[in-house]
């Protein structure tokens, strides 16, 4: 396991990708004629956007849509940092776009509307209807969840049997569950084709993504999350302060103090947020959407923050773990090879995380993943024989998901971004 360890902290210790894309900051033309398509082209993002990103419309060159994005290397938030927006008739685009930001959103896309009532409607459904949902061996990552220190529960679909186990007897929700999964499945899967379009020297089509990503739904899933105060448990480890000598003869019982800890309100510092900590999903690509407020935020590769809140008509797309080994230099491997690996067309996994502002609003939130099986390799290791030759050993999906699961903080990958997962693992 130190191998991956080591792959990690490579990974994003550095600060900088190995050949970074070079961007020159845009010229006075170059950021008019952005504002130019932005407001009388294609009119599809509107001004009552209260997030304008930029639009990358078919009248774009790449070169025009990273202007915003490169007048700053600080990892603060400013209003600069904005995620671009692509046009599904663009989607040819995406596999530069994920080399350069770490998310984008999406614009007319054949989705239907996302299933957010139905998150609601199952997560705030009585606790004997929720108990019943949870998976006989209690899979997190099948049925429901909770997770209440983080203040947050979610639930997550199984597109076994037609999605009919673990869910709720409704079939109005059933089907916008099942509907919603599906749609958002083939358009991940679309985009995936699009890394297979790259020609290589020969003239001949690179197959990046191994073709059954696009055949096979794997094991894909669905998340229906919620994020609220009203979950949140006090779960201060810190030892209290002994009550002083005069009163503590009167107030000796055991356990006062972890009561009186327990009836406090949660206090509204960060750690008490709902919230889910840094990290990547183990995946190929997500698909997300929520609603207000919002509180999701992705970094890029080179430690960069960015707000990523819902837009209205949108979705947003995230890279996954798996990305990074399909899109390894050719010849290279990210386990053993770790930064060498990394070339201007890898595209690394979306580091995000949740935490919701102040002032106690709900969040829902929906989240489509797509995973292979468990047995497909995504990429070779290189390991010493006994004989002392080296060979190569199948790295397959449900090796590295285990593996990442056994590392500490396995979450947050980003070195030096502990704080915002409070260095726990979930
Ligand atoms: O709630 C969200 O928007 C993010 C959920 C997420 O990152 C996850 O479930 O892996
Ligand atoms: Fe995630």
């Amino acid at each position: 396991m130190a191998w991956l360890t080591a792959h990690l902290k490579t990974l994003f210790a550095s600060k900088r990708p190995k050949n970074p894309p070079k961007r020159k900051p845009p010229t006075r033309e170059e950021k008019g004629k952005y504002r130019a398509t932005y407001t009388s082209t294609d009119n599809v993002i509107t001004n009552s956007s209260p997030f304008q990103s930029q639009m990358i419309s078919p009248k774009h060159s790449t070169s025009t849509y990273s202007s915003t994005a490169l007048t700053t290397n600080s990892s603060n938030i400013t209003d600069s940092d904005l995620l671009p927006i692509i046009h599904y008739s663009e989607l040819h685009l995406v596999p530069q776009i994920l080399t350069q930001f770490p998310a984008f959103y999406l614009i007319g896309h054949p989705l239907p509307p996302p299933p957010l009532p139905q998150a609601k409607q199952l997560l705030t459904s009585s606790d004997s209807v929720k108990q019943s949902l949870i998976h006989p061996r209690k899979s997190t990552v099948r049925g429901y969840n909770h997770s209440k220190p983080s203040g947050r529960e979610w639930w997550d679909y199984t597109p076994d049997h037609g999605g009919t186990l673990l869910t709720l007897e409704d079939e109005t929700f059933q089907f916008k569950t099942r509907e919603y999964f599906e749609k958002s499945i083939e358009l991940l899967q679309r985009i995936c084709n699009e890394f297979n379009q790259t020609l290589t020297e020969n003239g001949e089509k690179r197959v990046v993504i191994p073709k059954e990503v696009m055949e096979d739904i794997g094991f894909s899933t669905m998340r229906y999350l919620r994020y609220s105060p009203t979950i949140l448990e006090r779960t201060n480890n810190t030892p209290k302060p002994e009550p002083p000598i005069a009163s503590s003869s009167s107030s000796s019982h055991s356990g006062s103090s972890s009561n009186r800890k327990s009836q406090q309100p949660p206090k509204e510092d960060g750690y008490s947020l709902p919230r889910m900590e840094a990290h990547t999903d183990h995946g190929i690509l997500t698909l997300m959407t929520a609603t207000e407020p919002s509180g999701l935020y992705v970094w890029d590769r080179n430690g960069k923050i960015f707000s990523a809140p819902p837009i209205d008509g949108t979705v947003l797309v995230i890279a996954g773990d798996l990305m990074s080994h399909f899109t390894a230099l050719e010849g290279k491997n990210i386990v053993d090879d770790g930064k060498e690996a990394i070339g201007d067309g890898t595209v690394l996994p979306t580091v995000h995380a949740v935490v919701l502002p102040k002032g106690g609003a709900e969040r829902y939130s929906v989240a489509v993943f797509l995973r292979p099986k468990k047995e497909m390799v995504v990429s070779k290791q290189r390991v010493k024989k006994d004989d002392g030759e080296i060979g190569e050993r199948d790295m397959t999906f449900g090796r590295w998901a285990e593996e990442k699961g056994q590392v500490r903080g396995r979450r947050c990958w980003m070195i030096g971004q502990e704080r915002l997962s409070g260095g726990q693992d979930v």
